[in-house]
């Protein structure tokens, strides 16, 4: 098994305002992103952790990253998340070139097995699906800005996930009620929640798989690697991830990111 994280960190943080990017922002006495990249060192699967910085980022160099010695930076980061990914995994392509043999077909899923005097399976997609290439390592991409990440959440998904055809995500049961609203901030309908999951990261995929359906599309629905794979017919696992995974979005994220590493932090004394 070889793991690799890939890290974006080349947004802006307009949502959080303040005119810095928010991987900078001061989080208990370090830069944000400090603690990604901490929490990533502590997993031993992890061979190497890249980071994707924007071409135009002028802060980095003002810390010292000595202390991380599995780090790679690469200053390939584009407009949109998904760029910013993509430039990454096509930048890692070079020292992990693909085998050039045929992927194996994709594993059936089952959606019901009826017992009687045998089994049945029914084959759940009607269409074949795009194959999926296995070759490269396995690249679990992770957001900068979700610094409370719990290396013993990572180390557990790469476990649960190296046999799988596919790859997977990092994600929570939805749990509050959802509401769909109308024009005027009216609610139109509540939206059953049974079965939604809020995506979190790491997203675990084969390098060069990730990269050829990120390839084929970089648009706007394309908000997460998994959502990649979904558009040509894949269906990644859901792994149970946790409420203290946070992405740090809007200023009210920085207090509670700090509440959680000190919860970590006196967990471990
Ligand atoms: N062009 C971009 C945009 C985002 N990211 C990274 O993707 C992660 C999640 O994105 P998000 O929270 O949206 O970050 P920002 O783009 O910084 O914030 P905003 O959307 O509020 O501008 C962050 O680690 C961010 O640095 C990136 O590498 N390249
Ligand atoms: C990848 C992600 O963190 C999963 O929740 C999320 O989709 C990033 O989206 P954003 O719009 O860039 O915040």
């Amino acid at each position: 098994m070889s793991a690799i994280a890939l890290v974006p960190a080349a947004g802006n943080g307009s949502r959080m305002g303040g005119g810095q990017p928010k991987q900078y922002l001061p989080l208990a006495d370090r830069p944000l992103i400090w603690h990604t990249l901490r929490a990533l060192h502590a997993v031993p699967e992890l061979e190497r952790i890249v980071v994707v910085l924007s071409p135009d980022d002028t802060q980095w160099d003002q810390y010292d990253w000595s202390g991380f010695d599995r780090l790679r930076v690469l200053r390939v980061g584009g407009d949109t998340r998904a760029h910013s990914v993509l430039n990454g995994l096509e930048a890692l392509r070079a020292d992990y070139p693909a085998s050039g043999e045929p992927a194996p077909a994709p594993a059936r899923r089952l959606d019901r097995i009826s017992i009687s005097i045998t089994l049945d399976a029914v084959p759940r997609d009607p269409a074949p699906v795009a194959t999926l290439s296995q070759d490269g390592p396995w690249v679990l991409v992770h957001d900068a800005a979700r610094p409370c990440i719990d290396p013993a959440l990572v180390s557990g998904m790469i476990a649960r996930l190296d046999n799988d055809p596919v790859g997977g995500i990092l994600a929570v049961p939805v749990a509050d009620t959802l509401k769909a609203a109308r024009p005027g901030e009216r609610i139109a309908h509540t939206q059953p929640r049974a079965g939604l999951w809020q995506a979190q990261t790491p997203q675990m995929f084969r390098l060069h798989a990730l990269a050829d359906a990120l390839a084929a599309s970089t648009g706007p629905d394309i908000t997460d690697e998994a959502s990649a794979l979904e558009r040509l017919g894949h269906a990644p696992a859901l792994v149970m991830g946790s409420p203290w995974n946070i992405k740090v979005t809007y200023p009210q994220d920085l207090r509670l990111a700090s509440l959680i590493l000190a919860a970590h932090a006196e967990r471990q004394d």
